[in-house]
């Protein structure tokens, strides 16, 4: 999203589409030794230049000017005469908002928002472990949101609205190119099929937006994101330090709902009296949840397919319980890769 207009997302590597370094312009930097006069000849050679950093020797920096500031200084009588010496150290805003290339859009948009000093001409300093890497506009921070949020209405789940296969891949791409831990979660319904058969496909699909609205309220905002694959399957990606026990206060909750989608009969009965695949008379316990998380080693995992094929193997092994139930697989490394692949299609092998 470097130019951020009129681009075809197909074509973006996905682990710099939404992050903040997307955003980098380059443009002159000035030093502490550098005096007013100086800058405002580089101010006056390009006049589409709002805002010039100030970096200190190691190119950390530490004061922002901005071309409406300094007019002032010029447009008061004998201005540049009385401080056209001066180092610009006296006429910077030291404490410019600083921005790490690596967050998401979303991270950054929520600093720019809260920061009430900051209007849309304002520029923002873009950086890698404090050192300077360029500037950001805001016009081009809010222009990249919007793309972004059509992007991801694009590629949303019609039923949930939650976010689909390719915005989740880009996540944890993201996550997995910044080298950070982080845990996922795959979540599937059990007994879904008999249910969706006996009480129809609109009752479904009312548990599964309970399932959504179950994820969404209890996962955190900030750190979390929740994604629906398709069908009865969702993945959550997590960097909530209490992750654990969120997916519990999932299970717990869901345990409790899941009853109320029964009529009184099944209830009292625990279940429903309805026929298997080969047309053999079975009784399906009430709907639970299955989950299957893994923590992937971030320098082991080189792509949201080895992500995939542990949280796979992890949703598999957490089917093999019975009820509501969190298996947390221990192994951090693929053996294999595979693709998270909507029930529709992993039903046809069945
Ligand atoms: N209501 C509804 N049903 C769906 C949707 N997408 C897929 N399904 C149905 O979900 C069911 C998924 O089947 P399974 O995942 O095998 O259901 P299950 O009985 O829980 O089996 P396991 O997952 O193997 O435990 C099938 O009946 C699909 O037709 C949807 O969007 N809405």
């Amino acid at each position: 999203m470097s130019s951020r207009s009129h681009l075809d997302y197909s074509t973006l590597s996905p682990r710099r589409s939404n992050r903040v370094d997307s955003l980098i312009r380059q443009t002159p930097v000035v030093t502490l030794q550098h005096t007013v006069d100086s800058v405002a000849d580089i101010f006056y050679n390009d006049p589409s230049l709002y805002s010039i950093a100030v970096l200190d020797p190691n190119h950390k920096p530490v004061g922002i000017v901005r071309r409406h500031d300094f007019m002032h200084l010029f447009l008061s009588r004998y201005g540049r005469e009385l401080y056209g010496r001066k180092l610009i150290t006296h006429f910077m805003d030291n404490s410019p908002l600083i921005i790490e290339a690596h967050l998401s859009l979303e991270e950054a948009s929520h600093y720019v928002t809260s920061g009430s000093r900051l209007s849309p001409e304002h520029d923002f300093i873009i950086a890698e472990k404090g050192i300077y890497r360029g500037l950001g506009h805001i016009m081009d921070l809010l222009q990249a949101m919007t793309e972004l949020q059509i992007r991801n209405a694009r590629y949303a789940n019609p039923l949930t609205q939650l976010p689909g296969n390719v915005p989740i891949y880009e996540y944890i791409e993201n996550l997995l190119a910044q080298k950070v831990n982080f845990a996922v979660a795959y979540c599937d319904l059990d007994n879904f099929k008999p249910f969706n058969d006996n009480y129809g496909y609109e009752q479904g699909d009312k548990v599964i937006k309970t399932v959504a609205e179950l994820l969404t309220a209890n996962m955190d905002e900030q750190n979390d994101f929740v994604g629906h694959v398709g069908g009865d399957d969702f993945i959550v990606v997590m960097q909530s330090t209490d992750w654990i026990v969120r997916c519990e206060t999932v299970l717990s909750l869901f345990a409790t709902q899941a009853l109320t989608f029964y009529n009184e009969s099944d209830r009292a009965n625990g279940g429903i009296h309805a026929f298997d695949r080969k047309g053999n008379p079975t009784f399906y316990p009430f709907l639970s949840l299955s989950i299957g998380a893994v923590m992937p080693d971030p320098e082991a995992c080189h792509s949201h397919h080895d992500v995939a094929a542990l949280a796979s193997e992890a949703k598999h092994q957490a089917k093999k319980l019975n009820g509501n139930q969190l298996f947390i697989d221990r192994r951090r490394k693929p053996a294999r890769t595979v693709a998270f692949t909507p029930p529709a299609e992993n039903k046809k092998e069945k």
